[in-house]
């Protein structure tokens, strides 16, 4: 007798979708999406505004079920507060007023019971805020209030915080909007690094790719319920965007980088001084 295997058993990623449709009331933002996400992969979400990226990152922090389908995260169903998952909200500044220290907002990060109580769980705790710290080579400011840090010391607190607890994934919601290309790289260095040391899934939303470009393994490209999936050099040309937005659209490649012309605003770089390149 054969045996069919279910969505449990033939996942093979730490992010696993099968038929995922999430929809909310008539409107469909995406449906049928199968996608596997492994170790240490570094997969960038992109699309135009509204099309459902943020929503997907609910879905996987289980703040929003789907509307069919299924969908696993290391291991089990999606759920709030698990420490296995690392998450960098969308960047936003911090009240000026907020005395929180940075080395508390790391340890925001951190379970309080694995640690255990006492002396020797709070060193322990101490040892792996540090830690997390120095790997954003935070400690410099670490005991400042973060309400008076630049954006990108609050921004690298940002993600100390969100690898303090050493996860298996790393969902990211735009983290690189308003820092300056120093703070950009520095920052998707950082995400990098963790995952080619501890072999992290990245999920990475983002409206502009080439700060990240050449560390992307994979796309998912959503546009009005439609999307694809697949290298950066199979879902970024010409004809694949075209198809997707139902439109003209023409990328092109000027010195390493890529260029998406005629696209609904949102995600669009600027047209001007483009016209001499030879579309993908
Ligand atoms: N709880 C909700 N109820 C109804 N509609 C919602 C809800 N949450 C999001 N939406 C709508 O779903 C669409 C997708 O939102 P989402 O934030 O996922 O898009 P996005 O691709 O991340 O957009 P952006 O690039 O602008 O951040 C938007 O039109 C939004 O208004």
């Amino acid at each position: 007798m054969t045996v069919e295997p279910d969505a449990q058993t033939t996942a093979t990623g730490v992010i696993s979708l099968r038929g995922a449709t999430l929809g909310y009331g008539d409107r469909i933002l995406w449906s049928g999406l199968d996608l596997d996400v492994t170790p240490g992969e570094f997969v960038v979400v992109l699309g135009p505004n509204g099309s459902g990226k943020t929503s997907l990152l609910r879905v996987l922090l289980g703040l929003q079920p789907l509307t069919a389908g299924t969908v696993r995260i290391v291991d089990a169903p999606p759920g709030r507060g698990n420490r296995r998952i690392g998450y960098i909200p969308q960047q936003r500044a911090m009240e000026e007023s907020l005395v929180m220290r940075g080395r508390d907002l790391v340890g925001l990060g951190l379970d309080g019971h694995r640690w255990g109580v006492g002396l020797r769980g709070m060193r322990a705790r101490r040892a792996r805020v540090d830690a997390a710290l120095a790997e954003v080579a935070a400690g410099g400011f670490a005991d400042a209030p973060v309400g008076r840090l630049s954006g990108g010391e609050q921004q690298r607190l940002r993600v100390a915080q969100a690898l303090v607890s050493d996860p298996e994934v790393l969902l990211c919601d735009e983290p690189l909007l308003s820092l300056d290309l120093a703070n950009q790289q520095v920052v998707s260095s950082l995400i990098d690094r963790r995952r080619r040391t501890a072999g992290t899934a990245v999920l990475f939303v983002t409206h502009e790719i080439n700060p990240v470009l050449p560390l992307v393994d994979r796309v998912l490209y959503l546009v009005d319920g439609r999307f694809r999936i697949g290298a950066p050099d199979e879902v970024m040309t010409t004809e694949t965007l075209s198809e997707l937005y139902r439109a003209r659209v023409d990328v092109v490649r000027v010195g390493g980088q890529i260029h998406v012309v005629g696209a609904q605003p949102g995600l669009c770089e600027q047209p001007h001084h483009l016209h001499d390149e030879e579309p993908s």
